[in-house]
């Protein structure tokens, strides 16, 4: 693989990957800083095993590397340019991603997770075909039609490297490919790797438990608390280390990691000679002599060590190498990139990102991501069709709901009424009882009073929705304001019914004004005929001619319904979309989709 790769560099002189001086922290309030000044270079056509323990960073790089984080400081650069930037296929087509968890839509079978990544890729039906194919075939997967809930975790795993695998991108980024896979399937897919990045240029960025499997690499990079230890030709880490396998390197370098790490603490944290000796001893008592004589170091404590002070440098075997202007240039055997690679311009400006992602929100999604994910859809609804059914009925089971509880026009109204002329027995005649008998009862419910301070309390404390009062002297005033035309103010105001009423609620406030304004025109013309006068004067100068749409006495039924129900159908439609996306994040599953160049817009046509 070494004198392969010396070789290989004369064909291929551009770096596939570079990150120079790459800090990374998660938190805003509180950042945990997890990469410590990142140098990393991996050439075009090569594979790159990136080894590490459990939290060391590993996966955090990759999800920079495929655009999904960005880096807090430094530089990144991914098949030429910087991740995500316009027209880039980074994320997209030209990367294959496979992340550590399964991410597959369990109820897809596995010609129906291929088709959707295939469609993502904007692959022809035929290609996605073959693909399948060869990858059911190479992978040892069962039959295409078995869905992924029903496959064991490893067959899981190798349907998702399959996914990573299907459009042969340029790039491939496997966090984990191998945990739980057959040896000789292991092998297969390692030779698999070799041969792509052979005879296609597919580059391969690999994380792997299993180190002695990292030896198959052309690079490997040894990583520890968020730091690259060491990065060379696994051989050339062997000769340099003297050691017999790349554990035992790896080991050498976490203890010497260590002991750094503690000289720097004594330098500047005062620690007492003390505890620096207590500190050294835990740490050599970790490297023990085999039965050769060469060290070899418990492993188990040397990986579950104290963690390393995020404000130490450490000067890493990086950190010796030739560096230029530009940044680092690789090969153990010397020889020098002739090309560079220009470090990206990162978009600093907050309101350039903003207006950016301005002009992405304005321009339409490509369309065969659309019909992926029409598709995806639809797949995920054929398969749930009681949540289908669920998703149909609720509407309407609300709607129902709505119309029996809520939609009707209000009735039985309480009013209070406070009757001073049936309370002074009627001193001037009985007429304001002929008005309360012309208020409609099935929408006005009347509950009489002596005074106008008890029905105000009652109506304060919300039993009643308003209050009605009619004066003493009610009859005469009504006879004295429409046969003698008397318009004194005192005439005016004893000859009316006086309303107050809750105003809070507008459509009961309609229902009882209207009831009442009707009883009151109703009742003005009996008395109009009474006093052989045509009662059509009474009319208001208003004529309601037939109505443009809709009935002549409209219902608040009429007018509610359709609001609720596009209400109903949009908070509906929202809830699930939202919980979809949830559920999908926290799957795994958005991030590939999205690795996948699954965006809300693409601007690949334009730029
Ligand atoms: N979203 C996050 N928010 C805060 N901290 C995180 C987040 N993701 C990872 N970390 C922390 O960053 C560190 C590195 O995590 P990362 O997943 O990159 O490690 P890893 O080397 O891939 O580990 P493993 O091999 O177990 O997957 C860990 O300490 C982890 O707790």
């Amino acid at each position: 693989m070494q004198g392969r790769a010396a070789g290989f560099m004369d064909d291929h002189n551009e770096l596939a990957i570079c990150v120079q001086n790459a800090y990374k922290s998660y938190g805003y309030w509180k950042p945990v800083n997890v990469l410590h000044d990142i140098n990393l270079n991996v050439p075009k056509g090569f594979i790159y095993g990136l080894l590490g323990p459990s939290g060391c960073g590993k996966t955090t790089l990759l999800r920079c590397l495929v655009g999904r984080l960005q880096l807090n400081n430094g530089q990144l650069t991914v098949l030429g340019a910087a991740p995500g930037s316009r027209g880039h296929g980074v994320p997209g087509h030209k990367v294959g991603f496979m992340p550590q968890e399964t991410a597959l839509y369990k109820d897809f079978n596995i010609s129906e997770i291929l088709h959707y990544f295939g469609r993502l890729h904007n692959m022809t039906r035929k290609d996605i075909l073959n693909r399948e194919s060869f990858l059911i075939a190479f992978l040892d997967l069962p039959s295409k039609t078995k869905k992924i809930y029903q496959l064991s975790g490893g067959q899981q795993r190798r349907v998702s490297l399959a996914c990573a695998l299907l459009q042969q991108p340029e790039l491939l980024i496997l966090d984990e490919p191998t945990v739980g896979v057959d040896p000789l399937l292991r092998e297969k897919i390692w030779s698999h790797l070799i041969l792509i990045s052979k005879t296609n240029g597919t580059t391969i960025v690999i994380t792997t438990h299993y180190i002695e499997e990292a030896r198959k690499a052309n690079r490997v990079g040894l990583m520890r608390s968020g730091r690259i230890l060491a990065e060379d030709e696994p051989l050339a880490l062997l000769d340099k280390y003297n050691q017999s396998s790349l554990e035992n390197v790896f080991l050498h370098l976490c203890v010497a990691d260590q002991n750094r790490v503690l000289s720097k603490l004594k330098q500047t944290v005062n620690i007492t000679n003390d505890q620096h000796r207590h500190l050294t001893t835990a740490t050599n008592a970790l490297v023990i002599n085999d039965q050769n004589g060469a060290d070899v170091i418990d492993r188990e404590n040397c990986l579950a060590n104290v963690s390393v002070d995020s404000e130490i440098t450490v000067q890493t075997s990086l950190n010796d190498r030739a560096t230029d202007g530009h940044g680092i240039q690789i090969l153990a055997n010397g020889t020098i990139l002739p090309k560079q690679v220009k470090p990206p311009q990162v978009v600093k400006s907050p309101l350039l990102r903003v207006k950016r992602a301005a002009i992405d929100c304005c321009v339409f999604p490509h369309a065969h991501k659309i019909w992926a994910l029409m598709v995806k859809d639809l797949t995920l609804i054929k398969g749930s069709i009681g949540f289908l059914i669920f998703q149909f009925l609720i509407p309407v089971l609300q709607v129902s709901l709505f119309c029996l509880c809520i939609g009707r026009d209000p009735h039985h109204i309480p009013l209070a009424v406070v009757n001073e002329e049936a309370s002074a027995n009627y001193p001037t005649g009985n007429r304001s009882l002929s008005l309360l008998s012309k208020i409609d009862s099935e929408y006005i419910k009347l509950h009489s009073y002596k005074n106008i301070s008890e029905a105000t309390l009652y109506a304060r404390r919300g039993d009643y929705d308003g209050i009605m009062s009619i004066r003493a002297n009610f009859s005469q005033a009504i006879i004295d304001k429409l046969t003698q035309f008397k318009s004194d103010p005192a005439t005016l105001d004893q000859g009316a019914i006086h309303l107050s009423l809750d105003m809070t609620n507008q459509q009961v406030t309609y229902v009882m004004q209207s009831s009442i304004l009707n009883a009151a025109q109703l009742f003005i013309k009996e008395f109009l005929i009474e006093n052989k006068i045509d009662p059509r004067i009474a009319d208001p100068p208003v004529i309601i001619e037939k109505p443009i749409y809709g009935d002549t006495s409209p219902h608040f039924l009429n007018f509610a319904a359709p609001g609720m129900m596009i209400s109903i159908i949009f908070f509906l439609a929202i809830g699930l979309t939202s919980l979809i996306f949830v559920v999908e994040k926290k799957e795994g599953l958005l991030e590939r989709s999205w690795v996948a160049g699954m965006t809300l817009v693409s601007l690949d046509k334009f730029f």
